[in-house]
């Protein structure tokens, strides 16, 4: 990894004029340039088809990053570092007059060569572009090369191989970044921390003193005008694949020798190796799946998934998954992970929470006590902060107790203000650190396991589909997951 703190880039956005690249990229990038993480010396390439000049262009990076800008006087001196060069990416011709400009603005920025080819285009793309910028030349650099690569990384297991066959044609896997933006979220990144730092849960992480553990993702959004993207998708390989699975990982590895993206990844893949394959007749005894119907939120009154454009009106899309996860390992032998997520949910939330096992002899049942199992919950967004839950005594004369909460919470600290998600993801990549990227391995493995349920899936019609109301927490048969084993949704 490299330890210099102010990288020199160029960055080339495939896919410039898009929803991601205004609402996210330009953003991050412009409060790394304000935060000084960037040196002056870098530029942007902004790739995509319609006409724009370099004045038109930088006018548009301007307007998406005024919400972060707060009025700052920077904006235009951020802006004049933007160059657009539109064309249609399935084009090889193009791609040498990109390489023309590149070579100007690595001399005129002084950039050393180093060159991020970001793609945030449709993933039919990313094969494409890989392909022609090693056969166009836009590869041979002085300096490093790198490819960031969105999500959906592939559909499924085949399709994923013959795109990273592809793309390894062009770049070798210690240059492809592949993308998950929960990776790069502050509370999924302490996740390690909370673990490994601390002698209080250790030495208690294991199958001897946690019960279950349940992670719950939900959005209130519905599916917007991603219909075409996501009836193909689902919420499976939407976020299950991916940021659900790495959620996972993450909470269930050993402790890495040491705290390299290499002996993170080790540790990562050996616990999506160990998470039991689930066969495609046993999916429903697992796995749930939902869709939404119309509903309330906030008060109005919102369409069902299947009344939103370009989605089937008879579609079996899932829009909601829960499901339960089992790791046959030493550690984790006989210990739920469930996980839920859904869209049209009744809040944007999300959250891990780690049921530890009951102790075993409760002094206070003689007088009808019930005390509450200890949890430690891992607020990963809006909220960021860890609450612990404990049993204390209730002031007064008799010996009787109280549930108590520890909280720590991020967003309450003055001066805390955590970078975005993308904005450490780019910060990453320029600096060459890979650990908060997705290694091929974990892409295979999560794909492996997820191929069985989407199969099965989409071999039998959800005829109650849809089964849950716009602005619930999705449907009933999801309870029954935890209450066959004794346990239920800590509504947290
Ligand atoms: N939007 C989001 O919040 C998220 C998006 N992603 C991923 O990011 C990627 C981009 O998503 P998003 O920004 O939403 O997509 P959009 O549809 O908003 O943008 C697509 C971009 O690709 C350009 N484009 C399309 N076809 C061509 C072509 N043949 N040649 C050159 N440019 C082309 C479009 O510009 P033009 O029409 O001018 O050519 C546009 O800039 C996807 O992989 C998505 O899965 C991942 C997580 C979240
Ligand atoms: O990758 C995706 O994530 C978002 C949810 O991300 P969050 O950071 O807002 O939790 C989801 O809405 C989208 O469908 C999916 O593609």
């Amino acid at each position: 990894m490299s330890k210099k703190e102010n990288p020199t880039s160029l960055i080339v956005i495939f896919g410039a004029t898009g929803d991601l690249a205004k609402r996210k990229l330009y953003p991050s990038i412009y409060r790394l340039y304000k935060n000084g993480s960037i040196s002056k010396n870098f530029a942007v390439v902004g790739v995509a088809r319609r006409p724009l000049t370099n004045e038109e262009f930088r006018s548009n990076v301007s307007k998406s990053v005024s919400s972060v800008a707060n009025g700052d006087g920077n904006v235009e001196e951020f802006s004049s570092h933007f160059y657009y060069h539109p064309f249609d990416v399935t084009s090889s011709e193009s791609y040498q007059q990109l390489k023309g400009l590149l070579g100007d603005l690595d001399s005129d920025y002084e950039t050393n060569g180093n060159r991020i080819f970001y793609l945030a285009m449709a993933p039919e793309f990313f094969g494409t572009i890989a392909t022609n910028l090693k056969s166009e030349g836009l590869t041979e650099t002085d300096g490093w090369k790198r490819l960031v690569i969105e999500k959906p990384f592939g559909h499924n297991l085949p399709s994923a191989k013959d795109l990273n066959a592809e793309i390894r044609q062009a770049f070798d896997e210690s240059e492809i970044y592949r993308i998950d933006h929960y990776l790069g979220k502050e509370m999924v990144q302490n996740i390690e921390v909370i673990r490994f730092a601390n002698a209080l849960f250790e030495p208690l992480w294991n199958n001897r003193y946690i019960s279950n553990i349940q992670i719950t993702s939900s959005e209130v959004l519905g599916v917007e005008d991603r219909g075409r993207y996501y009836e193909n998708s689902g919420a499976l390989r939407d976020m299950v694949q991916n940021h659900m699975l790495q959620m996972v990982a993450l909470l269930a590895m050993e402790p890495p020798i040491k705290l390299n993206p290499e002996e993170i990844r080790s540790e990562k893949v050996k616990v999506l190796r160990a998470m039991r394959k689930i066969e495609q007749d046993d999916v429903e005894d697992y796995f749930v799946r939902g869709q939404y119907g119309a509903g309330f939120v906030d008060g109005d009154q919102v369409q069902g998934y299947r009344e939103g454009n370009s989605v089937d009106p008879n579609s079996n899309t899932e829009t909601y998954v829960a499901g339960k996860l089992l790791i046959d390992n030493f550690r984790w032998a006989g210990v739920p992970i469930y996980i839920r997520t859904g869209k049209r949910m009744s809040e944007k939330s999300t959250k891990i929470i780690v049921q530890f096992k009951d102790i075993p002899m409760n002094l206070y049942y003689n007088r009808g006590e019930k005390v509450d199992p200890n949890l430690l919950v891992i607020n990963i967004q809006p909220e960021e902060g860890i609450t612990l839950h404990l049993n204390a005594k209730k002031s007064g004369k008799d010996v009787t107790t109280t549930p108590i909460k520890l909280d720590y919470t991020n967003n309450c600290i003055d001066g805390i203000n955590t970078p975005e998600a993308y904005e450490r993801l780019i910060y990453d990549a320029m600096r060459g650190d890979m650990t908060n990227f997705t290694h091929w391995d974990e892409v295979a493995l999560s794909w492996s396991f997820i191929d069985e349920i989407s199969k099965a899936w989409e071999n039998t019609r959800a005829f109650d589909f849809p089964n849950y109301e716009s602005g619930s927490m999705g449907p009933k048969q999801a309870d029954g997951l935890l209450e066959k084993d004794g346990f239920h949704w800590w509504p947290l």
